[in-house]
C-alpha cells in the first residue's frame, strides 16, 4: 500500500485505540483461566489475531464478536501431541507463549514472519538447555516440556518479554520460582503490566526489591472481565503531531495509567507543548534529552519530535530499537536524512538537530522498513513538513493500528491511499 501525505494540521478529538500490550496479557491470562473470561474494548490487528490463533491452538476457545472475546480457559499443562503456533511479527506473542506451551511434554513449533526469528532469544535458549529440554531454532523454534521451577537469572537489557513470559508460566508449576534480574532493568513498566494482569486474574507474584519476582507455584487462574485502556504509544503521535503544529484532545486515555509510554506526556511537555490532561497545544519548541530505556516503543516518533525542536536532541538508551520489526534506529536515520534532518547515531543514543520547517521540490519517497512504527512516525512528519511524500509498505501499520490512516482522515488530515 503506498500512501500520500499532504502537509497540514491535524484538528479534534481522537479516540485511541485500545493497548496492544493490554489486550495481549488479557487473552493470555483469560485462556489460561478456569471458567469462562470475557475481554472488550479490543481494537485487533494482525498481533492480536496471532495471539488469540496461538492461544486456540493451545485449547482456549476463544469467541470474538464485535470487540469483545469470550474465552473459555484450558489446562495447557495437559496439551499432548504436536502443536503449531504461528505469531506471525509479533515478538510479544513469541516470547510469552513459549515457557506456557513449555507447560505441557507437546512438541510445539512456532512460526514467525518478518524479523520475528531474528529477534533474540538467547535468555530462553539458555534456560530450556540448563534444563536439559528441546529448544531449536532455525526458521522456527521446536521445543518440548516441561519445565521445571527454579530460581532462574535473566538479563535485563535484552527484552522485558522474557520476564513477563516467565512470569504468565511459572505460577501453573507446583513449585515456587524466582526469577532475579541481572541489571541494567529496561522496560520494566512492561512487567508491571504483566504483573497488573495477572493480579486481575487471581495470580500473586511477590516483588520484595525492584529485581526480583517471587513466583508461588500451585496457583491457578481465576476468570474476570477486563475492558482494555487506551494505548498510550498510539497516543504518542497524535501528541508529537499536535505539539509540533496543532491542538488535538485524546479520548479513550487512563489518567492513572501503568503504561510506561504515557511518559510521552512529559516529553512534548518538556518540548514546550501546552498538556491538559490529554489536549496537547503546539507552543514554541526546544530540543532535550530523552531517555527511552523504559518507553522503546516511542523511540521513532521521538525522533520526529526532536526533528521539529530547534536545537540538539538527544535520545539516549535506543539500542533495543535495532531488535524490534526492523533496526528503528537505522530506519529512521535513512528517511529523516532523506527530508534533510540532521540525524546521526551511536549503538546506543540518537543524536537530532531540529529546526521548525522541511521543504522538499519533489515529493519525499519514504520506505515504512515493514514496521508499524516507522510508517505511523513518518506519516506524522510529512504532515508536519511543507512539501508532499509518499509513504511504500504503509501496510506495515496493520500490525498494531489497522485504522490508523482512517482516523488520520478524520482528523482532517490529508492522506490518500494511491
Ligand atoms: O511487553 C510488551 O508488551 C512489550 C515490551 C517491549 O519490548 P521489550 O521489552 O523487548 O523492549 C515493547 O517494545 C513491545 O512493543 C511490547
Ligand atoms: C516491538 C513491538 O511489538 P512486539 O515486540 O510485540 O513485536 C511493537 O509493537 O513496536
Amino acid at each position: 500500500m503506498r500512501v500520500k501525505v499532504l502537509p497540514g494540521a491535524l484538528q479534534g478529538t481522537v479516540s485511541i485505540p485500545s493497548s496492544k500490550s493490554l489486550t495481549h496479557r488479557a487473552i493470555i491470562c483469560a485462556s489460561l483461566a478456569k471458567g469462562t473470561s470475557v475481554v472488550d474494548h479490543i481494537t485487533f490487528s494482525k498481533d492480536i489475531d496471532a495471539t488469540i490463533a496461538c492461544m486456540r491452538n493451545l485449547g482456549a476457545k476463544i469467541t470474538v464478536k464485535e470487540d469483545a472475546c469470550t474465552i473459555q480457559g484450558t489446562d495447557v499443562r495437559q496439551v499432548a501431541g504436536e502443536i503449531t503456533c504461528d505469531c506471525s511479527e509479533s515478538g510479544s506473542t513469541l516470547r510469552f507463549l513459549i515457557p506456557i506451551a513449555a507447560l505441557s511434554d507437546a512438541n510445539v513449533t512456532f512460526i514467525g514472519h518478518g524479523r520475528l526469528m531474528q529477534r533474540p532469544m538467547t535468555v530462553y535458549k539458555e534456560i530450556f538447555q540448563a534444563q536439559h529440554l528441546r529448544f531449536e531454532q532455525d526458521q522456527t523454534i521446536r521445543l518440548r516440556g516441561p519445565l521445571q521451577a527454579r530460581s532462574f537469572a535473566v538479563q535485563g537489557d535484552i527484552s522485558s518479554q522474557f520476564i513477563s513470559g516467565l512470569l504468565f508460566a511459572l505460577p501453573l508449576l507446583e513449585q515456587d520460582s524466582t526469577i532475579e534480574i541481572l541489571p541494567p532493568y529496561e522496560s520494566a513498566s512492561y512487567v508491571n503490566l504483566t504483573t497488573d494482569s495477572l493480579a486481575s486474574f487471581g495470580i500473586t507474584v511477590h516483588h520484595p526489591s525492584p529485581l526480583v519476582y517471587q513466583i508461588p507455584g500451585g496457583q491457578s487462574y481465576q476468570a474476570a472481565h477486563v475492558s482494555v485502556e487506551g494505548d498510550a504509544s498510539q497516543m504518542a503521535f497524535y501528541a508529537v503531531e499536535a505539539a509540533i503544529q496543532s491542538s488535538l484532545t485524546c479520548a479513550h486515555i487512563d489518567p492513572h495509567s501503568h503504561q510506561g509510554d504515557q511518559v510521552i506526556l512529559d516529553f512534548v511537555k518538556a518540548a514546550g507543548a501546552d498538556v491538559q490532561g490529554t489536549t496537547i497545544t503546539h507552543q514554541s519548541l526546544q530540543a532535550q534529552t530523552m531517555d527511552i530505556a523504559d518507553c522503546p516503543d516511542l523511540g521513532p516518533i521521538l525522533c520526529v519530535l526532536a526533528a521539529y525542536c530547534p536545537g540538539t536532541s538527544r535520545i539516549i538508551h535506543a539500542r533495543r530499537l535495532r531488535m524490534k520489526e526492523s533496526d528503528r534506529i537505522a530506519a529512521m536515520e535513512q528517511e529523516l536524512r532523506k527530508w534533510g534532518v540532521q540525524i546521526s547515531s551511536t549503538e546506543d543514543e540518537i543524536t537530532i538537530t531540529g529546526k521548525a520547517e522541511y521543504h522538499k521540490t519533489e515529493p519525499v519517497r519514504i520506505d515504512g522498513h515493514n514496521d508499524h512504527r516507522i510508517v505511523m512516525a513518518m506519516t506524522i512528519f510529512g504532515l508536519c513538513a511543507k512539501s508532499p511524500s509518499i509513504i511504500e509498505g504503509a501496510e506495515a501499520i496493520e500490525k498494531s493500528y489497522p485504522d490508523f490512516f482512517t482516523d488520520i482522515k478524520h482528523l482532517n488530515g490529508k492522506v490518500e491511499i494511491l
